[in-house]
């Protein structure tokens, strides 16, 4: 089967858009791993799906898959990317869209410097993160908590303190000195398949820079270490607000660019994410058949 495809990026963070409204057609996660792959097929960081709103309050579906072929709740970056593509396509010339994702649904408002996304509420409980706190006892930091990790390597125990929270999809957030010299390919995916994460998690680490500025680099779930995260910036945000170190609004530099993270510091409050979206090029492409 050949589809036309939209690779976009978002502060870098890169995506293949498919406009699934008038087509019906749904991919396997091996099909989905083809399309991402940066030497056999198309290269992107997840496979976003714009696709026909489920019910009349809504304006589209937006479908999330990760590099590795998995179906996630929420992507901030590509979020941005879908309200451009579905302007630019012509599919919908509302500046304010409301769609569903499997972690809800998120408003997106076109604006003048990008595209301001309403990511709902964070969420606290370490539960619905998910993460297993069993037998574990969280420790401060500043006015909020981490929990600790424990890490054996070359016969050494350490204690990895990460904040937990869910924007929709699971984070951990490490802070750290210098993201430059975090040892993130190797802690990463140590935080990112913890069993305390029966999900798995996001993994976020934190440089404060002061109460307005803060550096960030982001091991993702699914995709390995992206250039930028839009649900990790928002996440990243929060706890260091929650910690009392930052104070919104937040700019969080990434490898790729720069995200704008708005939030009130009240738990029932949506944390707002500005940033840029951008269409690299069109293309159409042979899907293998699935096995
Ligand atoms: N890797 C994430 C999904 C994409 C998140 C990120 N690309 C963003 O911009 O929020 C997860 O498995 O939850």
């Amino acid at each position: 089967m050949e589809i036309a495809f939209t690779k976009m990026q978002g502060a870098g963070n890169d995506f293949v858009v498919l406009d699934q409204t008038a087509d019906s057609y749904r991919l396997s996660p091996e099909q989905i791993r083809f399309l991402a792959d940066r030497h056999f097929g198309v290269g992107a960081d997840q496979v976003l799906c714009v696709r026909p709103a489920p019910s009349a309050d809504l304006d589209f579906e937006y479908v999330i898959y990760n590099a590795d072929g998995g179906e996630v709740q929420q992507c901030g970056n590509g979020a941005r990317c879908f309200a451009r593509f579905v302007r630019d396509k012509g599919l919908s010339d509302k500046d304010s869209l409301r769609v569903q994702t499997l972690a809800g649904p998120i408003v997106l408002q076109l604006g003048a410097d990008g595209v301001t996304v309403d990511m709902g509420r964070p969420i606290f409980d370490p539960l619905q993160a998910p993460f297993t706190a069993t037998g574990l006892q969280p420790q401060p930091e500043g006015t909020w908590q981490t929990w600790p990790l424990t890490r054996e390597a070359t016969g050494q125990e350490t204690l990895l303190h990460v904040a937990v929270l869910s924007m929709g999809n699971p984070h951990a957030v490490l802070l750290v000195d210098d993201v430059d010299t975090a040892p993130v390919a190797e802690l990463g995916p140590f935080i990112g398949n913890h069993h305390r994460f029966p999900e798995r998690t996001n993994a976020g680490f934190l440089q404060i820079l002061d109460p307005h500025h803060v550096r960030l680099r982001v091991y993702e779930r699914g995709a390995g270490e992206t250039l930028a995260c839009g649900t990790g910036a928002c996440a990243a945000v929060v706890a260091g607000v929650r910690m009392g170190y930052l104070t919104s609004p937040v700019q969080v530099q990434t490898r790729g660019g720069e995200l704008s993270i708005a939030w009130s510091g009240l738990a029932a409050d949506s944390v707002f994410m500005t940033g840029p979206a951008t269409t690299v090029f069109e293309g159409r492409i042979q899907l293998p058949k699935t096995p």
